[in-house]
């Protein structure tokens, strides 16, 4: 079917705006549509980005490039790999929360995302295949928003999480952006505030659970798999009680992957080996405190279980380990509402003296000593520098990692972590962090997001046909960022830098995809990773329209 000029200008997968070629608009049908002037992709770049910097705050920069990307996904990619480390934080964690909270008010593009409603389970299909036009869906971003970063519950406003975690697979590893389906799950909503917001664009009724949204999941997953039969389902930002359950119900039969519990596991395992290279310590002698035992917390603490015990530990001894914190305090095995994923984590009473009185992280620390704490907690400020300096007294090198986000909600900031123990804290943090000068020293902070993870990862998955992601993949995906940081180097950080988010997503997608081909779990015949990993990544430059 030929298209209007107005269908290929306002298609952005298609639109090349002013960068069209005479020959083209003649063959288009857009002779007279532009100004005469042809642009390259590299005068538009320049004169996008001269628009972006004169914005005045993040969020004005990020409805800028929102609408850059509703135009011309080229041209917004193009631009934003030239300007990565300065886009991610823009289009992405933190600005990205900023824009969730505000969804209503900013909303002007439904930005090709598809919007499955829980009041309208029969048109689950119909949604799917509207919003994909037609496309060769490879890669579904899917939340049901219930638990947006740390900041609760956003209805449908956090659709744009899942916008924003496929911007970042594109920017990162090269997915074609033609090939991407972000779906928003609106199953209602417990944030008061949005109940009664009268522009609240989302179902208007409180959060529906159990068998009906079970239901609902089941039937959007049969109808994702049916008409995307070669993609990838990417779980984002679910609530608890939820996700787990539903990995735990597809992760043996398709291939998918939950970001908050598997991504964020990997990327705080890498961050471990890349300060054990620094410290020139063993994962083996190693405590560690889980602050927040929730989705990523509990994530976290299997991944690193799973490196333990290939270092030769059984799983009893892997689990002493272990200290997870909650709400409760230490959790212990008679700890009351315990989630199944903590059950596993849990100590026991007589393992202390004064095991009644370890209810809140201070006395943890000092009944405990860890060498290494993670904080999921999504309360900020909450590793102050009491506890952070008495932990710091019983380890040379403590790795400290406050992984909540937004920014607000960190457990700490970088520099303070710094400060309080005189330099020897091995740090990441899950927001961007500035260097940190301190005595002469620049220390460089590793951003402890999953982002460095999960676009390698989909991406070798998908790459290789992947059937599906087991534990072996997950294992390799974690040690396939090492060697990039100079260790030797004072101030060195823990985790690659986002400067070289392409370079490394890509040598981490090659590891996967090796590792699928190795176990013989891909669906096509392919026998060279490095080769399906190039073949399958898409470049931000203009192409023949067809
Ligand atoms: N940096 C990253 O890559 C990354 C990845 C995933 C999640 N996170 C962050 O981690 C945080 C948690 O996310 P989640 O998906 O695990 O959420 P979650 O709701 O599943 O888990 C949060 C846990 O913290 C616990 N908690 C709440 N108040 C507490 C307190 N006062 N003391 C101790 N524990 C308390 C909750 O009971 C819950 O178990 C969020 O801020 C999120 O942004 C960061
Ligand atoms: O979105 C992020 O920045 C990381 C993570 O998935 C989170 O939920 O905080
Ligand atoms: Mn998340």
């Amino acid at each position: 079917m030929t298209q209007t000029a107005d269908q290929i200008l306002n298609n952005p997968f298609l639109n090349k705006g002013t960068a069209f070629t005479k020959e083209e608009r003649q063959a288009l049908g857009l002779t007279g549509t532009l100004p005469s002037k042809v642009q390259t992709i590299e005068e538009q770049t320049t004169q996008a980005y001269a628009q972006f910097q004169s914005k005045a705050t993040r969020l004005e920069k990020r409805i800028f490039s929102m609408n850059l990307f509703n135009e011309n996904r080229t041209l917004f990619y193009h631009l934003m790999d030239q300007h990565v480390v300065e886009f991610m934080p823009v289009v992405y964690d933190p600005v990205v929360a900023e824009s969730i909270e505000q969804y209503n008010e900013l909303f002007l593009d439904p930005q090709n995302a598809a919007f499955v409603s829980i009041d309208d389970p029969d048109d689950i299909e119909a949604t799917l295949k509207n919003a994909a036009e037609g496309r060769d869906i490879r890669l579904v971003v899917v939340t049901d928003a219930e638990g947006i970063l740390g900041m609760g519950d956003w209805g449908v406003n956090g659709v744009d999480i899942a916008v924003g975690k496929l911007m970042v697979y594109t920017a990162a590893a090269g997915i074609d952006p033609s090939q991407v389906l972000p779906v928003s799950i609106d199953a209602g909503t417990n944030n008061q505030k949005l109940l009664d917001d009268p522009l609240y664009l989302g179902n208007r009724h409180k959060r529906v659970y159990g068998d009906q949204y079970y239901d609902m999941i089941d039937k959007f997953v049969k109808a994702e798999q049916k008409l995307f039969p070669d993609s990838l389902l990417h779980w984002e930002d679910f609530g608890r009680a939820n996700a787990q359950v539903i990995l735990d119900k597809y992760k043996d039969d398709i291939a998918t992957f939950n970001d908050d519990i598997q991504g964020t596991g990997m990327v705080v395992l890498a961050g471990i080996l890349g300060a054990l290279n620094i410290s020139k310590e063993s994962i083996k002698d190693q405590k560690i405190l889980s602050f927040g035992a929730g989705t990523a917390g509990m994530g976290i603490a299997n991944q690193i279980m799973d490196e333990l015990m290939q270092a030769g530990l059984t799983e009893e001894e892997a689990k002493q380990h272990f200290y997870a914190v909650d709400k409760q305090g230490l959790l212990f095995d008679d700890t009351e509402d315990l989630t199944p994923a903590q059950k596993a984590f849990t100590r026991k009473r007589s393992e202390f003296s004064n095991a009644d009185e370890l209810t809140n992280l201070e006395a943890v620390v000092k009944a405990v000593h860890p060498t290494v704490m993670i904080g999921t907690s999504t309360q900020p400020g909450t590793f102050t520098e009491s506890i952070i300096k008495e932990m710091a007294a019983h380890t040379d090198r403590p790795i400290i990692f406050p992984l909540s986000n937004p920014t607000k909600l960190a457990e700490a900031k970088a520099e303070d972590l710094i400060k309080w123990t005189d330099g020897r804290a091995l740090v990441a943090t899950g927001i961007p962090a500035d260097d940190v000068e301190y005595k002469g020293v620049t220390y460089q902070i590793g951003q402890g997001n999953n982002a460095l993870m999960y676009p390698g990862l989909g991406f070798g998955l998908i790459a290789s046909t992947a059937k599906v992601l087991n534990n072996e993949t997950l294992s390799a995906a974690c040690h396939a960022l090492g060697g990039i940081v100079d260790t030797d180097k004072p101030g060195a950080a823990v985790l690659p830098p986002v400067s070289k988010i392409t370079e490394f997503s890509q040598s981490l997608a090659e590891v996967v995809a090796q590792s699928v081909l190795d176990q013989n779990l891909n669906k096509e015949p392919i026998s060279d990773a490095k080769q399906a990993v190039a073949d399958m990544k898409w470049m931000p430059e203009y192409k023949a329209i067809k």
